[in-house]
């Protein structure tokens, strides 16, 4: 059987690292379990493993494939496994924030280049959520879509649009109701050929019904969700599909658990917090001032560097928290961008980019 790998998102960047490599077979990743993978190759789609080498060589967790990751393999005389010798470098990368004993964030998938924000125009309507959800999608390298679902019970769209212009600047909004088919070409133009796609959002914004109206079908019949005994969700069918109008959607278990979380940094990191009251200077930064118990603890080796550095990162969006909708906005494209003219102009070259 011959796959062609491009209805697949194979994009000339991939190709070109893969032929760099022409004793390996290139493939993408198209499930992942707990020591097994899927993927599809030229010749199909194949069972995956690691290789020892690739293994040994891993030091953290984001090293190890997920879902979308394009993938060199050597594969087996007989077809029937492919053994993975190489993570080829991701365009995108969605992961779960670093929060816990650890601080290692967890992978969900990779090489998406839309993120479809979805948020219903009823119950589910809430700005300040939205602008989390693209703050996490920014974060990770693909461009963000925001779709506005169930176009149908609401009555006052144009309102509700305004009320967003704020959080949207610069983001492509969609309108669409799948009940009522309005809309959903808008969203089928972002899904054509290579690209590869993923919907987040709250639980019942009618994510599983658009992938379904994107695949032509009534059900999502490829997901058979059951729940395990320890009650999470889990899934046993394909977490990368191809449309039948070109381009792939990525729906993963982790995708639908990704929820925007706040919270409170002092309770997560409450080892981070008891060396900061032991600071010489109450406005440390813990970077290179002296005295500062935090740098000093990671020099001892009793605090990872790479905990201070997911705390970092919270403690800033925590602080967006704290500003009006538009000075967040504001101080999200500086901190992105450098400025609002800046962004747009990333923004077009992104998409230019991804064009190609
Ligand atoms: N009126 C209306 N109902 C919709 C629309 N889209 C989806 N629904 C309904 O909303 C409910 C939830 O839709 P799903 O597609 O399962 O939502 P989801 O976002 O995939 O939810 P999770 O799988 O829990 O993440 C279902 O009963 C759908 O029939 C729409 O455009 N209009
Ligand atoms: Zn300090």
């Amino acid at each position: 059987m011959k796959t062609d790998l491009n209805a697949y998102g194979l994009t000339e960047r991939i190709a070109q690292l893969a032929a760099t490599e022409p004793t390996l077979t290139l493939a993408r990743v198209t499930e992942q379990h707990r020591e097994t993978y899927q993927v599809i190759s030229a010749t199909g789609p194949v069972a995956a493993e690691l290789g020892g080498k690739f293994r040994h060589a891993t030091k953290v967790a984001t090293d190890l494939p997920t879902v979308g990751d394009w993938v060199l393999t050597t594969v087996s005389p007989d077809d029937q496994l492919a053994v993975i010798q190489q993570v080829l470098p991701r365009q995108s990368v969605l992961e779960r924030a670093a929060v816990g004993k650890t601080g290692a964030g967890q992978l969900i998938a990779a090489n998406v280049d839309t993120i479809f924000i979805c948020m219903s125009l009823n119950a589910n309507f809430n700005g300040h959520r939205l602008e989390r959800y693209l703050t996490m999608a920014w974060d990770s390298g693909a461009v963000p879509v925001v779709v506005l679902t169930k176009a149908d019970l609401c009555a006052d769209v144009a309102e509700k649009l305004a009320a967003l212009a704020d959080v949207t600047l610069g983001v492509d909004v969609i309108t669409c109701s799948a009940t009522t088919g309005a809309g959903v070409a808008d969203l089928r133009a972002y899904v054509t050929g290579n690209q590869t796609v993923s919907f987040i959002g709250s639980s019942g914004v009618g994510k599983s019904t658009l992938i379904n109206s994107l695949l032509g079908r009534e059900t999502l019949v490829t997901r058979e969700i059951r729940t395990d005994d320890k009650g999470r969700h889990t899934t046993t069918a394909r977490e990368l599909l191809r449309l039948p109008s070109g381009g792939v959607v990525i729906d993963t278990p982790g995708m639908r658990e990704l929820q925007v979380q706040g919270g409170d940094l002092t309770k997560a990191f409450a080892d981070i917090t008891a060396l900061v009251g032991q600071c010489k200077f109450r406005n440390c930064t813990h970077q290179t001032e002296p005295g500062c118990a935090v740098q000093a603890a990671i020099a001892a080796g009793d605090l990872n560097a790479e905990r201070l550095a997911s705390y970092r990162k919270l403690e800033l969006e925590m602080s967006y928290s704290d500003m009006s909708a538009r000075e967040r906005e504001n101080a999200k494209i500086q901190r992105f961008f450098g400025g609002k003219k800046e962004m747009k102009q990333a923004r077009n070259h992104m998409q230019q980019i991804r064009r190609r």
